[in-house]
């Protein structure tokens, strides 16, 4: 059997050589193929290469000197160079003083037919490093062009319909990690600084099964990050629905949840505010604590692009509608960081789902579409009711209330097919009174990011004063947002008669009282 995963590898433009022949011309004939596929030539049977360095490019690419080794899948392979390789598994590897390139290709389909192919490729190129994993059925190509630059980065396209994908990058100032089922449509990661990652549980065997049991008729498209001008890092978590299964099951995102990591970039700006934290840190939420939202929104309304937007900056087209995507996301506000959650979450929701986000949110953020007939009350449409403030509820006489909502018009760019025009959305706000903003996510980064911040003060104002020693107390007025606030502020701006400095035995007050007493007006006294 042929193997037939494909890859292209052409760092800083060098071109892959075809050389070779003898038993390991059927091995490798899939390789060429492929390239073939994308080159647009024909395959010649008769003439089967294998990839291998090229002296000239070894040298001034400075990155490419290709080891194979590889073995076919019924397993009567040789190894070329370099490395052993099993039965039913291929490698590339490329090493050139401080650069090195590897590529790890592993074919399974001999052993496993429903998973096909899985091809394995990582990449050093200076500081920075590559890992591409992939695993995609026989006949379907993948390629993978990075360009070894880090300030413009581009990783390829991979269209294996059925197939998972998972890319690693590293450098020293950046990371990303990219794992996705079927499409994978990867941008520019450009800038240094780049912290992203994105997993669809490749490494999970059941997520993979479930993969190749529905993966046939279904594209996934995922997205690829840059690294954010407002976090210090970023992380990303991707789970991917199971069919048949709730989307909220606890060993998806235990899994999910597991192969994340965060990458930190540090800098002077991080430090600069580490210190005014120190300074002020009573006047903060405790660095752990996180601040979940939730994005909700009817279908095609655009919740995806804008949790990306904001995200990233970036601007997305197409995503895939049945993930449910979690986002972790470290930013500041206020000069101070925040940690949140941002849930996109799908349109069908179970009642379940729903009581699951609606414990688990501190913040909502409402898509909306101009373009409706009728603004409606966002979420109320899909039972998250109870999410929406209503006016009365944020009368002083109620306990506090536990979620901030953010009414978000998306499409502002579509001007020609609004129906619903901005008092409208302003008016619906102050009847639930949350914020509201008109933003164009394909426009522009600006209003979501301003959006976002707004209901990311709020939203951590009221954790803090719900983090607040909370007396229950039949007098409907004590613990309310009002009393929570002034206790707040009678914190530090607590009046201290002279009586009490006086005769207080608190070092401090001594203290005070010295200062005092020291006065001439007290001394003329
Ligand atoms: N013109 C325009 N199109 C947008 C904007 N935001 C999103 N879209 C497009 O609207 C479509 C739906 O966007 P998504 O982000 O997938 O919407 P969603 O609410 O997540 O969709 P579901 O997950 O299916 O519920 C996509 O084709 C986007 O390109 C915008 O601000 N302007």
């Amino acid at each position: 059997e042929l193997v037939t995963t494909t890859v292209k590898f052409q760092p800083r433009g060098e071109r892959l050589e075809r050389v070779g022949g003898g038993r390991e011309r059927d091995q490798y004939r899939a390789c060429l193929q492929t390239v073939a596929d994308e080159t647009g030539q024909e395959d010649d049977p008769r003439d089967q290469h294998c990839l291998l360095p090229h002296p000239a490019n070894t040298r001034v690419s400075a990155g490419l000197q290709c080891y194979k080794s590889h073995v076919a899948a019924d397993g009567d392979g040789s190894a070329s160079r370099g490395r052993s390789s099993s039965t039913s598994s291929s490698e590339f590897s490329n090493t050139n003083n401080s650069d090195s390139i590897s590529f790890n290709s592993t074919n399974s389909s001999g052993s496993n037919g429903s998973t096909g192919n899985s091809f394995v490729s990582s990449s050093t190129h200076n500081s920075e490093s590559i890992n591409v994993q992939t695993n995609n059925r026989p006949g379907k190509k993948f390629t993978f062009s990075p360009r070894n630059d880090s300030r413009k980065r581009r990783i390829g396209t991979g269209t294996n319909s059925p197939a998972s994908v998972a890319l690693t990058t590293t450098t020293t100032t950046a990371c990303l990690e990219f794992n996705v089922n079927g499409k994978a449509d990867i941008g520019d990661s450009a800038t240094k600084g780049v912290k992203l990652k994105t997993n669809s549980l490749s490494s999970n065997s059941s997520y993979e099964s479930q993969t190749s049991s529905n993966s046939s008729n279904k594209s996934f498209r995922n997205f690829f990050h840059r690294g954010s001008v407002f976090s210090n890092s970023i992380k990303l978590r991707n789970s991917i629905k199971k069919s048949g299964k709730n989307n909220n099951d606890k060993s998806t995102r235990k899994s999910t949840t597991a192969t994340t990591t965060t990458i930190n970039s540090g800098s002077s700006v991080t430090n600069s505010i580490n210190s005014n934290i120190k300074e002020n840190s009573r006047f903060l939420l405790p660095a752990d604590s996180v601040t979940n939202i939730v994005v909700v929104g009817d279908k095609g309304v655009g919740k995806s692009a804008i949790s990306v937007r904001f995200l990233t900056r970036r601007y997305i087209g197409e995503y895939s509608s049945d993930s449910e995507m979690i986002y972790q996301h470290d930013t500041t506000v206020d000069h101070a960081p925040a940690c949140l959650q941002l849930l996109d979450v799908t349109t069908m929701q179970t009642p379940y789902q729903i009581l699951n986000h609606l414990s688990w949110a501190h913040a909502f953020v409402v898509v909306l579409h101009h373009s409706y007939n009728k603004l409606l009350p966002g979420h109320a449409a899909f039972g998250y009711q109870d999410c929406l403030p209503s006016r009365a509820s944020c009368s002083s006489t109620v306990p506090l209330r536990r979620h901030t909502t953010l009414l978000l018009g998306n499409k502002r760019d579509l001007e020609h097919i609004r129906r619903v025009w901005t008092d409208e959305g302003e008016a619906l706000s102050l009847e639930f009174s949350c914020q509201f903003y008109e933003v164009s996510a394909a426009e522009s980064v600006l209003g979501v990011h301003l959006a976002f911040h707004s209901l990311l003060k709020e939203t951590r104002a009221l954790q803090l004063i719900r983090s607040l020693p909370y007396r229950n107390s039949q007098d409907s007025t004590k613990g309310t947002v009002s009393s929570a606030v002034s206790k707040v502020i009678g914190n530090f701006f607590r009046h201290v008669s002279p009586e009490s400095i006086r005769y207080s035995s608190n070092p401090y007050v001594a203290h005070r009282r010295k200062i005092l007493e020291s006065l001439p007006m007290n001394k003329t006294n």
